[in-house]
């Protein structure tokens, strides 16, 4: 019928749909369906395991608050990582801050940055920076061969079916804590609270036995699912995560800001009690 209908197990019941303009790309990776399609209203979109990871229209909101957040929880960020985020958006973001020194993004998939380097150029810019280097691999692997190195790791992820199971489980959470510098401030794709309350409070307790500051904000995204997508942010220094500790100027800002920061952890009272209350007698 020429639309894009996002169906997923992790949304029953639902379907974002955009309308398909041209397919760009369809093939499959080692890993997952690959799918790249020009939209009629909002721009390019990829698509992986027909799950919607980015559109030209929209990105830039969960963007710029994956990267933002943390790196305003840090005085002084010189070295980040980034696990997922093969199309790159994150590694734009994160050179916008003149402290980085080093960026390292750990795809597991290097279809997903050849795609993004072809059909989202906007996003994959960052790909050029001298700063900026790509390791395929798993991110679990590469942070337990950096220990104390990170002063900001981003775990821009797909959902917690497929390649990026892992990524929600302790064992990564932990080696994310050891690969992170003193003060290190982590930032991971936190799911939706209209969807996942279910996913997202083991994951906060979980972060809570690991790390001295724990928070969950979030941004208003069009494209992903009920139009919300959670970020868990947490830093190895006992700070109020929901105030940031800088007012670095960033340039070219479309969404973030000290108060949209403040403001993103927040939370409604359906989420706030279901994610602080402690867990119900068993
Ligand atoms: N740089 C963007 C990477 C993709 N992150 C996305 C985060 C949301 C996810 N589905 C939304 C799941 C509903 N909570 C797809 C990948």
């Amino acid at each position: 019928d020429g639309w894009f209908h996002e169906r997923g197990q992790l949304w029953p019941g639902q379907a974002m749909s955009i309308k398909v303009e041209e397919v760009l790309f369809e093939g499959k990776s080692d890993f997952q369906d690959v799918l790249v399609f020009r939209s009629s209203t909002y721009g390019t979109v990829l698509v992986l395991d027909g799950v919607i990871q980015v559109t030209d229209r929209d990105e830039f909101s969960y963007q710029e608050m994956m990267c933002h957040v943390p790196m305003n929880l840090h005085e002084c960020p010189r070295r980040v990582l980034v696990v997922g985020g093969g199309d790159g958006g994150v590694v734009r973001e994160i050179l916008k801050h003149d402290t980085v020194e080093e960026v390292v993004l750990c795809e597991i998939d290097r279809m997903v940055i050849e795609m993004s380097k072809t059909y989202l150029p906007g996003l994959a810019c960052g790909y050029n920076d001298p700063r900026v280097s790509v390791q395929i691999m798993d991110g679990a692997e590469y942070m337990r061969q950096h220990m104390n190195y990170f002063d900001v790791i981003i775990t821009d992820s797909s959902d917690p079916i497929g390649p990026a199971e892992t990524l929600f489980q302790q064992p990564y959470f932990e080696a994310i804590a050891s690969a992170l510098t003193e003060n290190g401030v982590m930032c991971s794709q936190g799911e939706c609270m209209w969807l996942h309350l279910d996913i997202i409070k083991p994951t906060l307790r979980m972060c809570e036995k690991l790390f001295p500051s724990v928070g969950y904000a979030y941004t208003c995204i069009p494209t992903y699912p009920s139009g919300q997508i959670g970020e868990i942010i947490c830093s190895k220094r006992q700070l109020d995560v929901s105030k940031p500790l800088t007012q670095r100027t960033i340039p070219d800002l479309k969404y973030y800001s000290p108060e949209v920061h403040s403001a993103a952890f927040v939370l409604p009272e359906f989420c706030r009690r279901a994610l602080l209350e402690e867990e119900a007698p068993s």
